[in-house]
């Protein structure tokens, strides 16, 4: 057995190229996390099941129970994010940090709209960034509040899941283009689900002050984490692959893969007991918005590279601050694929193909669970060595075992 989380890197190589086998997903990291800070508002009476193994979900159950006063959200966005709302309003004093990473993620949107409600936060480093002090809300701020929605939709989330609780309830007006707008569409529907009403109309979203009911809900496997397996069955010789547990009216916008696949490969055919890939013939070119899916972009730049499709994208301006500045590690992993990504006109970036001269591949992944997951299905063209395949552990911890359940040999690498 290979303890993959003390690995530098390892070495990837799939003998047949015939994936045959049911993978029961990780259950959605963004869904488990709203769950948990809703459950922690609602008081007593939220039963959740399913809930991840992911990191960044284990890890907000951990500090929702913790008295300590510094809190450390490590590399999680929805964690470091959701958490500023949940405790500036109610009111509990604590100091929130993370990596060095996330101490570069901006914050300052959300932390102008929670002073607004009546909160107080201090930054202890940068302004606008991460660390920061959070105590002493005073709830008669102003509760009509304009929000950039062009930068983060977790700002948006973490202050719709606190609007219930203000006094006067909560109206946010979105201005600027709204990126990653399912992610916001999700926060309202579970908060649906456990009783509380909303209106988001136009660019208006009302959340009238209410109280939460106890509900129960059922995490959904992690439509992200399927991307890496349609990518898998696009790549391979032969494949049919089931993900149980999918649905095909999910809450999570990352469900917009089963339709981009269509283009690039993948049959998605929807049963009782949730999905089965099968493998259909791809485009030679595809184009897309990723606004409402940034998470799926780096499966298909590594896919359409690999698969020799030219790729025209937008929608992806948010990557640049995201666990990496992920254009740029895309821009940089791609070269040895003799390929190449431009910013051809303002947020249009291309890829250009070129032709694969290596014998193997080795990619590095730049403390991003997406760079290594997205890159790790080209073993089924090349010998593959992953850097630092433990990065994994932030949404998918079992990715590399389930890769051994489809037949790929993984090994330890020296490199
Ligand atoms: O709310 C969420 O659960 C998420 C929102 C998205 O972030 P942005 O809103 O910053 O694009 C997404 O990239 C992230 O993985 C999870
Ligand atoms: C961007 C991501 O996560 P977060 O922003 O929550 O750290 C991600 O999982 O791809």
């Amino acid at each position: 057995m290979i303890s993959f989380k003390a690995l530098a890197s390892l070495s990837l190589t799939h003998p047949t190229g015939i994936l045959k086998e049911s993978i029961n997903l990780p259950a959605s990291k963004s869904e488990a996390n709203r769950a948990l800070i809703i459950a922690a508002l609602s008081g007593e009476g939220a039963e959740l099941h399913n809930l991840s193994e992911a990191n960044d979900t284990q890890l907000l159950q951990r500090l929702l129970k913790s008295n300590e006063e510094t809190i450390n959200a490590e590399d999680a966005g929805t964690v470091m994010r959701f958490l500023t709302g949940y405790y500036a309003v109610t009111g509990q004093e604590k100091i929130l940090t993370g990596t060095a990473r996330m101490c570069q993620r901006p914050i300052k949107v959300l932390v102008d709209a929670l002073r607004e409600l009546g909160a107080n936060i201090e930054y202890l480093g940068e302004e606008g960034y991460p660390p920061m002090k959070i105590g002493g809300f005073k709830g008669n701020g102003n509760n009509k509040l304009k929000v950039r929605s062009d930068i983060s939709s977790q700002y948006i989330s973490s202050l719709l899941m606190v609007g219930p609780l203000l006094p006067d309830g909560l109206v946010l007006e979105l201005e600027g283009k709204i990126g990653s707008r399912p992610y916001i569409e999700m926060t309202l529907s579970l908060m649906r689900h456990f009783g509380v009403n909303a209106d988001f109309t136009g660019n208006t979203i009302t959340v009238p002050h209410q109280q939460y009911k106890s509900a129960s809900y059922s995490i959904e496997p992690d439509w992200s984490a399927a991307s890496y397996w349609y990518s898998m069955v696009a790549l391979a010789h032969e494949a049919e692959i089931d993900l149980p547990g999918l649905r095909e009216q999910s809450f999570q916008g990352d469900s917009a893969i089963a339709g981009i696949m269509k283009h690039l490969g993948v049959y998605t055919q929807f049963t009782e007991q949730g999905v089965r890939l099968s493998k259909r013939k791809h485009e030679h070119h595809f184009s897309f918005d990723f606004s409402d899916c940034p998470d799926l972009a780096q499966t298909i730049v590594a896919l359409c590279a690999a698969m020799g499709v030219t790729l025209e994208m937008t929608g992806v301006e948010s990557l640049r601050i995201k666990e990496t500045d992920r254009i740029q590690a895309l821009q940089i992993e791609i070269l040895s694929l003799g390929c190449s990504l431009q910013e051809v006109t303002d947020g249009v970036f291309r890829l250009e193909l070129g032709l694969i001269e290596n014998d193997s591949f080795s990619f590095r992944t730049y403390e991003d669970h997406r760079m290594a997951m997205a890159f790790a299905p080209l073993a089924l063209l090349r010998p593959t060595i992953i850097q630092e395949p433990r990065v994994v552990r932030k949404s998918y911890p079992r990715y590399w075992e389930d890769l051994q359940k489809v037949g790929f040999e993984v090994t330890e690498s020296e490199e």
